[in-house]
């Protein structure tokens, strides 16, 4: 039986981002990535210090999770990570979840194509900015949107930006995939703030700034802005 390394599984609660925002889901979070991003929130996934986190679970024991967590309560999971893009294995989760009627989420960074990526229905893609330290490889990009430009499911762009040169690439981003809905996202420079009060003002102050660049510009005219809503309300915690 395949195995899929799984750092976390949680929920019922809400998809925090992007083109779902608020719809009911459980998370499913994949271990490693291929990416190091220098702001990434969910870095325990790849930096070794969860290590002792990691399960080599099945298909069936992630579902059996998920049922023990979320009982009936859910028709709707996240599949994040990490870059679950990097797991082929995650076919057979896929295809079980469809047995079971649910409907799947993913999020992944655009890096590394998977054909079970026809199985999903609300697609977030979320090439990386300047500011992570990463660099686009534009034709797996390329090849990546074109094939997902046929698909049955939502597809959606977002990009987190924390600075002028991040919303300049969000632009660049947005005029080489025209059609695809764009978000914009407000990145968090503040991972390791414990106080919520204050995480929410600094956040809230940052969504200010990315509402006032979209709006003055003339080539955002058709993007949505969004805060992460789960770290609105319930900060910098992990597992929800
Ligand atoms: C942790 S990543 C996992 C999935 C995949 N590796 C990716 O980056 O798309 C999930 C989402 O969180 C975003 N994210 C990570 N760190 C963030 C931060 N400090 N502020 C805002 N968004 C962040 C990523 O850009 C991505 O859209
Ligand atoms: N509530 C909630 N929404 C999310 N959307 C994307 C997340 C992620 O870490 O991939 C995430 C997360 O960790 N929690
Ligand atoms: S690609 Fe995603 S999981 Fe990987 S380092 Fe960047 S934000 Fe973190
Ligand atoms: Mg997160």
């Amino acid at each position: 039986m395949e195995r899929i390394p799984v750092i976390e599984i949680f929920g019922p609660t809400i998809q925090g981002e992007g083109m779902v925002i608020g719809q009911k889901t459980m998370f499913v979070r994949t271990a490693g990535c291929d990416y190091r991003c220098r702001w990434c929130d969910s870095s325990f996934t790849w930096d070794g210090s969860a290590k002792d986190e990691i399960k080599q679970m099945t298909a069936e024991d992630i579902w059996q999770q998920l049922k023990q967590l979320g009982g009936d309560r859910f028709n709707h999971v996240t599949i994040s990570g990490g870059n679950p893009a990097l797991l082929k294995s995650l076919h057979a989760l896929i295809s079980l979840l469809k047995q079971h009627r649910m409907r799947i989420g993913l999020e992944t960074q655009g890096s590394v194509w998977q054909d079970w990526f026809y199985d999903i229905d609300d697609f977030t893609i979320s090439p990386k900015p300047p500011s992570s330290n990463m660099e686009t490889n534009f034709a797996m990009l390329d090849t990546i949107m074109d094939r997902l430009a046929s698909h049955r499911g939502q597809v959606s762009i977002k990009v987190v930006v924390f600075n002028d040169e991040d919303f300049a690439y969000a632009k660049h981003v947005h005029q080489r995939y025209p059609t695809v809905p764009f978000y914009v996202q407000v990145g968090n420079d503040d991972i390791h703030e414990g106080d919520d009060v204050t995480l929410r003002l600094k956040l809230l102050q940052k969504l200010e700034w990315l509402v006032e660049q979209v709006v003055q510009s003339n080539e955002m005219n058709d993007v949505r802005v969004l805060p992460q809503l789960h770290t609105l309300l319930w900060g910098n915690r992990r597992g929800v």
